[in-house]
């Protein structure tokens, strides 16, 4: 079995419906088991600011699909929940990224693991690093939470939930 971790954003609509409906569509997936769901961040817009504040989380999957099937998976949830690719970095019902998948290094041209500018992003690696803190960068070894503690601004806990109270909460 592999382990993945997964991005998700959303700031159009009613972001916390994307991201269950989202973290809903990967759980009844065949070959993908959600270990763990992450609590919901308020994250300032990074790289095109002029744009609504997003909320960020991470799933943790168990998963038989290979990297590729797991690309194809998730650009069919962006796409069943309404995503539309018109500003580069800009507003999105949902975006998904694949952050990790075991500690494979992954360089082709539609994928590249881990996700290029996973150490950068505040509202990628606070999530990340909540689901496990020893988690490094396959590619340099640096420890994420390391990293998680120097990129915490614009980054703020919105809802929590709870490791595996998560679906209960989400159904609330
Ligand atoms: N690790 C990855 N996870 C998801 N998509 C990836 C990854 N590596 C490369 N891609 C490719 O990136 C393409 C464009 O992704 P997308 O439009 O979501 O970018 P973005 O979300 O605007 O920007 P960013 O990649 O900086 O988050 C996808 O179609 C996919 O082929
Ligand atoms: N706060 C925040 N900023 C972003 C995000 C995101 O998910 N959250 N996604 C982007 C493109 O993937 C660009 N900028």
């Amino acid at each position: 079995m592999n382990r993945a971790y997964i991005s998700l954003g959303s700031n159009i609509g009613d972001r916390l419906h994307y991201l269950q409906q989202a973290v809903q569509l990967l759980t009844v997936t065949e070959g993908i088991h959600v270990n763990q769901v992450s609590s919901v961040y308020e994250t300032d817009p990074v790289g095109y600011v002029d744009q609504a504040a997003f909320l960020n989380m991470v799933v943790e999957l168990e998963t038989l699909l290979t990297p590729h099937e797991l690309l194809k998976k998730c650009n069919e949830i962006e796409t069943e929940l309404g995503r539309m690719r018109t500003i580069h970095w800009g507003p999105r019902t949902l975006d998904l990224d694949i952050l990790l998948y075991n500690e494979e290094n992954v360089n082709t041209k539609d994928l590249i693991i881990p996700h290029p500018r996973m150490a950068e992003r505040g509202f990628v690696l606070i999530p990340l690093v909540e689901l496990n803190s020893d988690l490094v960068d396959p590619l340099n070894k640096q420890s994420l939470s390391k990293l998680a503690h120097i990129q915490k601004e614009g980054v703020h806990l919105w809802r929590t939930f709870d490791g595996v109270d998560a679906f209960v909460l989400f159904e609330s």
